[in-house]
């Protein structure tokens, strides 16, 4: 709370009307009445953010990097096209997005992580009008939970839902809203496509320079709010031969 109160009044006396960062702009930022949001709402929105952003992305690259090391056959392919992108580039070249674009395969591995291990259970949703599911009439203002998990695991859009199986996601991919690692509608995650370029990065980057093997062959997954090995996946990395 110190830091936001220090920041506001540094902002105030030097009259800045430009927000330079995250916390900046939202001492910047006006309600629909024309008011500045308090310190307690600024706190609330950065601890908010944090805890949406940080350990769901940690959930999602860690259980990919859980099925690269038991799955050989999805390593060898991820590898394959992480490869040929490595290979157009020079040797400090960075990844462009044109670079992310290509990752098809990759990205088809992770959905199905998505999909198998989703760091986020669901969320809340207040019923706007009053509906029927499975028998049950839901009144109009109760406040219900979906669960990912209930969609993703439905044999009816996934087949065989227990199996990886990334070519799920091939052409035009699973049926609209049976797929919901990052919610849907207008609440949808806005950090969805920041985490896709979070995920790919650190695929190519392990993978290109190293295989991967668990030291833990069998090691428990718990869950917090996400789901995340119990030993925080310790694994060897074994860099390719040159
Ligand atoms: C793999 C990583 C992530 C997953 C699986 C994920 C999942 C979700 C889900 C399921 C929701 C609820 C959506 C809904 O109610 O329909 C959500 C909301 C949200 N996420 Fe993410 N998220 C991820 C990464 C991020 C990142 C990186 C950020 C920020 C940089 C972020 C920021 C938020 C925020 C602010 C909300 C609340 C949106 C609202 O209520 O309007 N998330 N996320």
């Amino acid at each position: 709370m110190r830091i936001i109160t220090d920041r506001r009044k540094e902002m105030t006396e030097r009259s800045e009307t430009e927000g330079r960062d995250l916390l900046s702009k939202m001492l910047l930022v006006r309600d629909e009445n024309g008011q500045f949001l308090s310190e307690m709402e600024i706190s609330n929105n950065i601890i908010g953010l944090l805890v949406a952003s940080f350990e769901t992305t940690s959930s999602a690259v860690t259980a990919v990097m859980n099925y690269l090391a038991e799955l050989p056959h999805v390593y060898n392919e991820v590898l394959k096209e992480q490869m040929e992108i490595a290979k157009s580039k020079g040797p400090d070249e960075l990844l462009t997005w044109e670079d992310i674009e290509k990752m098809k395969y990759s990205w088809n591995v992770a959905r199905e992580s998505l999909r198998l291990t989703p760091p986020a259970q669901g969320a809340f949703r207040e019923t706007t009008t009053e509906f029927n599911y499975a028998g049950f009439t839901i009144p109009k203002g109760w406040k219900t939970f979906w669960t990912v998990h209930s969609s993703h695991k439905n044999p009816k859009y996934f087949p065989e839902p227990e199996k990886f199986d990334p070519s799920r996601f091939e052409g035009s991919g699973p049926a609209p809203y049976t797929f919901v690692p990052f919610g849907g509608g207008p609440r949808m995650c806005p950090g969805k496509e920041y985490a896709r370029l979070e995920v790919l990065v650190f695929m190519h980057n392990v993978v290109t320079r190293f295989k991967l093997e668990k030291a833990i062959p069998n090691e428990k997954i718990v869950f917090y709010a996400s789901p995340i090995p119990v030993h925080g996946l310790p694994v060897h990395l074994h860099p390719h031969q040159k």
